[in-house]
């Protein structure tokens, strides 16, 4: 392999997981490639959780595999600092409060607690950090979620569905917190299901069906593609064509956004 290639970000292959007669992944390929913003998409029960979770071992494919920087994640060292991840914000101890939470993450994952605080500050929850967890939004606890998802300052961040429960204000501190990270180098595997909101940040679509990927490309080449509206093409345009033509699917790997 050229040591001048940017390290992968994320790869699946052939990756396959049922649970009893349920396919929630089937056969699914693709790469998040690195310093980009891919967005996750796909209806309720597409498979998308499902793929994050096999990603960090919560859950094991029935076949193929997912890796991380070209790693299982199980052989990563000190995987805090490879990838962070958020997927589910409301899986918090609400006795805690959001600064023991972190801390306690941090101390555990042998990162300086002091980062806790700095992050605490950075996703907007000084305020709220010495209260307890169980009497915040599901937004705060969503600033949360991405604070631990930044502890160990990793290169690779899966976030699964961060935008909801976020409030105006949120949303607009949500697409800086991005772009930031894009900015930095960083990889960025993200669902959710707003697709205006993804428009504005995303650098490539994968767009999941029924456990099977139904487009895998550039947004600005999907956007140009979609040429049926009556308007400027949305992504949300492109989504409903691809999830309602369910055996169309859509590659051009090459297209990213300088
Ligand atoms: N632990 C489990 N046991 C049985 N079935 C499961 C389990 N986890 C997920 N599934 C099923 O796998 C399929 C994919 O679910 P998954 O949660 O990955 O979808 P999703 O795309 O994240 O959905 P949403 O957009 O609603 O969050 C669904 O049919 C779901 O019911």
């Amino acid at each position: 392999m050229r040591s001048d290639l940017p390290p992968p970000g994320l790869t699946f292959e052939a990756l396959t997981k049922r649970f009893g007669t349920v396919v929630a992944l089937d056969d699914v390929t693709f790469t998040v490639p690195p310093g980009a913003v891919t967005a996750l998409v796909g209806p309720n029960g597409s498979g998308k959780t499902t793929l994050m979770r096999i990603v960090l071992g919560l859950a094991s494919p029935t076949a193929g595999r997912a890796l991380v920087a070209g790693q299982h994640y199980r052989h990563l060292h000190n995987p805090l600092t490879r990838i962070g991840a958020l997927l589910d914000a409301t899986a918090v101890d609400p006795g805690l409060t959001g600064r023991t939470h972190l801390r306690w993450l941090a101390a555990a994952g042998g990162i300086p607690t002091g980062r806790a605080d700095a992050l605490l500050e950075y996703v907007g929850l000084s305020a709220a950090a010495r209260r307890r967890v169980g009497g915040w939004s599901l937004g705060m606890k969503q600033r949360l979620g991405v604070a631990v998802a930044l502890l160990g300052d990793p290169p690779i961040l899966m976030l699964d569905e961060p935008m909801n429960g976020l409030d105006p204000e949120g949303m607009v501190w949500f697409r800086g917190l991005v772009r930031n990270l894009r900015d930095e180098g960083r990889t960025v595997l993200l669902s959710s299901h707003l697709m205006r909101e993804l428009e504005g940040i995303a650098d490539r679509v994968v767009v999941i069906h029924h456990g099977r990927i139904a487009a895998d490309a550039g947004i600005d080449s999907l956007l140009a593609e979609e040429v049926d509206t009556s308007g400027p093409p949305s992504l949300e345009d492109v989504y409903l064509r691809l999830v309602t033509s369910p055996e169309q699917v859509v590659t051009a790997p090459e297209q990213v956004r300088p």
